[in-house]
């Protein structure tokens, strides 16, 4: 089978790369035709003039059997995943600890990534669970007071792979152009294109349970607050109330907006039994947001339902696409989802736009929902359905992520509305 090359490079980005000559423009436009020429891989054929530098130890093959040539950072190998691109301009480091990226190679629309290098803080889990970063540009330099290492150390470390010096926007363009695509990302010369095509078409994320190799193994209790010094919101409710949060990927900073609007949280893992989690006797239980394909865990859409009407229940991400499962309603697979900070919601009770963080490739259906579920939140983008209620049962869930982490802090009031849920339950009881 013929598989098209890509060639991705462009001039006006060598300034960028460390350690290599700037090119003249002269051979810059020799480089242009014979990279777009089909004849040679050596430039013997051509009669051109050889590059003085190395323009690629990397290749991004998509199942559509385009080949993308990079630059290698972080760790080294071959590595299977579906893309996704994202259009966050910051918080690079929350994107990449964010386990809901579990599977995925996350694809930065934002070209300059790394500038301000990762710090302690802005960790969202306890390692990085996606496959692969893909950027435009690496910075050379890494400048910001809170910074304790590079961007390419972090990867290297966590044994993740990087690659820069690709053309992300003709990437994102084929994937809205034809939905998200599963690629194979290699530095390895021994493995051919062909191999790497037919690894990237022989593999799938749908059906696949990726929440158990993100979960905790055992329960926690999670204290930390946002730090006083970054809060703007939350004023706490005065009273203590308990949140079992089931771990199904769950950001850190769900945790903390929890804890800083007064709740006291125990997490559990994805496979927590319902039972187990009605014996702690919980004011309240959140779904977390996760990796995948929410019809991949039956499981959890079982200990959902297990749960319904007993406890006031509020999901986020994956947690709202289950409890849309376990209402009866359908999920679907979106053509390339939504990644990014800078999603306008609309928020249908209080009839304002709000603008949202949001990772999902995944939606629930409301037509499929029962009578008497409400939809909150529309996102403006395309119409999808971005929250759900239903008061009868005490449920409320959003498609987003209101902790941001990153993204901007517009919905940071519904763990308010969560509390206060809580609180009008205990009320009645
Ligand atoms: N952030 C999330 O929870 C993602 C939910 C689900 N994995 C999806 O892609 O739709």
């Amino acid at each position: 089978m013929e598989v098209a090359v890509t060639n991705t490079w462009k001039s006006n980005f060598a300034s960028t790369l460390t350690n290599i000559p700037k090119p003249k423009k002269a051979a810059v436009r020799i480089f242009t035709v014979r990279c777009s020429s089909p004849v040679s891989s050596d430039g013997a054929a051509t009669g051109l003039a050889e590059r003085p530098w190395k323009t690629s130890d990397a290749r991004l093959v998509l199942e559509d059997g385009s080949i993308w040539r990079a630059k290698s950072f972080g760790a080294t190998g071959t590595q299977v995943g579906e893309v996704v691109f994202n259009t966050s301009l910051t918080g690079y480091q929350e994107i990449l600890t964010d386990p809901s990226y579990a599977g995925q190679f996350v694809l930065m629309t934002n070209p300059h990534i790394g500038n301000t290098g990762v710090n302690f803080d802005d960790e969202e889990s306890r390692q990085c669970f996606l496959a692969g970063l893909v950027i435009r540009s690496l910075s050379i330099s890494t400048s910001n007071w809170r910074c304790t290492k590079t961007l390419g150390d972090y990867l290297a470390e966590r044994n993740i792979m990087g690659i820069y010096d690709v053309d992300t926007r003709a990437i994102t363009r084929r994937l809205r152009q034809d939905g998200s695509l599963i690629g194979v990302l290699s530095t390895e010369d021994s493995k051919t294109d062909e191999e790497l095509l037919q690894m990237s078409k022989s593999w799938d994320i749908v059906g696949v349970d990726l929440i158990s190799d993100v979960s905790c193994t055992s329960p926690y209790e999670w204290v930390d607050q946002t730090n006083p010094e970054w809060d703007f919101n939350s004023e706490g409710s005065g009273e203590v109330y308990h949140v079992v949060a089931y771990d199904f990927g769950i950001k850190h900073n769900i945790l903390r907006r929890l804890a800083s609007y007064g709740c006291k949280i125990t997490v559990v893992p994805s496979k927590w039994p319902a039972l187990e989690t009605l014996k702690l006797k919980p004011d309240g239980v959140l779904f977390s947001n996760g990796p995948g394909d929410p019809s991949a865990v039956p499981y959890a859409v079982q200990t959902v339902k297990e749960l319904l009407g007993k406890v006031p229940v509020f999901g986020i991400c994956m947690g709202h696409q289950l409890l849309g499962q376990a209402l009866g309603g359908k999920t679907f697979k979106m053509k390339f989802g939504h990644h990014g900070g800078n999603h306008p919601v609309r928020n249908v009770r209080q009839n304002r736009v709000e603008i949202s963080a949001q990772n999902h490739n995944y939606a629930v259906d409301p037509a499929s929902l029962p009578e008497g579920v409400e939809v909150t939140y529309i996102n403006l983008n395309d119409g999808s359905c971005a929250g759900l209620a239903y008061p009868a049962l005490n449920i409320m869930s959003l498609q987003y992520h209101p902790e941001a982490s990153p993204g901007p802090h517009d919905s940071d009031m519904v763990f308010g509305e969560f509390v206060d849920l809580m609180k009008q339950a205990k009320q009645k009881a």
